[in-house]
């Protein structure tokens, strides 16, 4: 475990639900946060905790911003690879590019080089607790858990299930996911930082029999996590209405087999039905925001507003690969953008912005008690942003006039190259390199 530190910098953090709580955002231009054994022990004006802990080495991160570290709750893990593959809906994409990438994972070396891209792309990014689709290979889970403990990332994953419309390679039976699924969650479920995740890819390429073999896992299993995809694309809802001519429309297909529930967490959720929002709500299932993948794949604008109204549970996602990088920064300037651009639209200020890329990710995964605001109590997981100098996003903070002001400026401007360290659970996981000057 990590000695004492006292942590000195620019502190913001929302300890509550800004579209709740007017007062949510927390902001210490000269905060303090004292952490031991990888906790907050204390937190408060820096001045106060310098003079209640004298002795205790202080890191001075004064002149950045520091978060707690973002959480992404929908990103792909063999995807990082094809990350840029612009202008195809859904449905031509994951033939064209996601899925001849996704077959290539039952080459385990292969699989290796992609996990350190893709946990190395998290961590630079500032992502310190990842919702994370799998394979659906399980030998490349493995190789994937093993790269998120070797780098300290809090993974929740799983294997990815399929039994049709995909690719024959990636196709499954329900008796091998259920004996694949349960023997990766006892390898990996509570493992250090790990959770697992049951993950059927989405309706579409799942049967009945396996998304029982799904509730059957969680039946066993009661505290691991649910993630899925849905209501992404107008075609894709029309072959799960067919796929499915008893559900009620596409969440009753995951209902009907008892798969929501207040762990669960499903992406896009463009087009939703009233009737699905509030399933959703009397759930506590939450609906995780991919802007990026979303304008990438043309898929449509996400009706927050209706969401809130319902009482919907959001969060981000950067949908990588679909979507166009790790940068919960730019999820967040881009759900920005397009709530403005929609009549009925959401505005969302910087707080907004911080909530979704933080504490909101962290009640998705019912991991709230551990990460996602600075409390005392929970691990010290945080981003620290420090524009190079003479970089814009530096002038912005050397003249901002409230650290408000220079959290809206990281939003606006920010990239992982602003992301000058990490840390979760108190270690430091992530230092930028400097470029030498020349
Ligand atoms: N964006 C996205 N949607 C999906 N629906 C099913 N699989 C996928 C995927 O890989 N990406
Ligand atoms: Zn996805």
């Amino acid at each position: 475990m990590t000695s004492p530190t006292l942590y000195r910098a620019t502190i913001l953090h929302t300890p509550t639900n800004p579209f709740t709580d007017a007062d949510a955002l927390h902001a210490h231009d000269d905060g303090g946060l004292l952490v031991d054994g990888g906790v907050i022990r204390a937190a408060g004006p820096y001045a106060d905790l310098r003079a209640a802990h004298p002795d205790v080495p202080v890191t001075d991160l004064r002149g950045g911003l520091l978060l707690p570290g973002f959480i992404d709750t929908h990103v792909h893990y063999p995807q990082v690879r094809v990350i840029g593959g612009l202008g195809l809906p859904l449905l031509d994409w994951l033939d064209q590019c996601a899925l001849p990438e996704e077959a290539r994972m039952a080459d385990v070396a292969y699989a290796r080089g992609v996990a350190r891209d893709f946990v190395g792309g998290l961590l630079e990014a500032g992502t310190t607790t990842a919702l994370v689709f799998g394979s659906h290979i399980a030998g490349a889970v493995d190789v994937f858990f093993e790269e998120a403990t070797r780098r300290g990332l809090r993974a929740v994953s799983g294997l990815v299930v399929s039994d049709r419309l995909l690719r024959d390679e990636l196709h499954t039976t329900p008796e091998r996911a259920y004996a694949e699924g349960r023997a990766l969650t006892l390898r990996w479920h509570g493992v250090g930082r790990n959770l697992y995740a049951v993950t059927p890819r989405f309706s579409l390429s799942a049967s009945e029999g396996i998304l029982e073999a799904c509730a059957a896992l969680m039946r066993e299993f009661p505290d691991v996590r649910f993630t899925s995809h849905i209501n992404e694309n107008g075609r894709e809802i029309e072959v799960v209405r067919d796929l499915f001519p008893g559900a009620r429309d596409y969440l009753d297909t995951y209902e009907k087999a008892g798969l929501v529930g207040r762990r669960s967490v499903l992406a896009h959720n463009v087009w939703p039905s009233d009737r699905e929002l509030g399933v959703m709500a009397t759930h506590h299932c939450t609906a995780a925001h991919c802007p990026c993948s979303n304008s990438a794949l043309g898929s449509g604008f996400f009706p927050l507003r209706r969401h809130l109204d319902a009482g919907v549970p959001v969060s981000l996602g950067s949908d990588v690969g679909g979507g166009t990088g790790f940068s919960l920064l730019k999820e967040g300037l881009q759900a920005h953008f397009m709530q403005n651009l929609m009549p009925d639209g959401v505005p969302l200020t910087p707080t907004h912005l911080l909530y979704l890329a933080t504490l909101a990710g962290a009640r998705a995964l019912d991991l709230d008690g551990q990460t996602g605001s600075f409390e005392v109590g929970k691990a010290f997981d945080a981003v620290h942003l420090s524009p190079a100098p003479g970089t814009p996003l530096d002038a912005v903070f050397r003249h901002a006039s409230s650290p408000e002001r220079a959290l809206a400026a990281a939003f606006a401007t920010g990239t992982p190259a602003d992301v000058a360290g990490v840390w979760i659970g108190g270690e430091h996981v992530h230092a930028r390199s400097e470029v030498q000057a020349v």
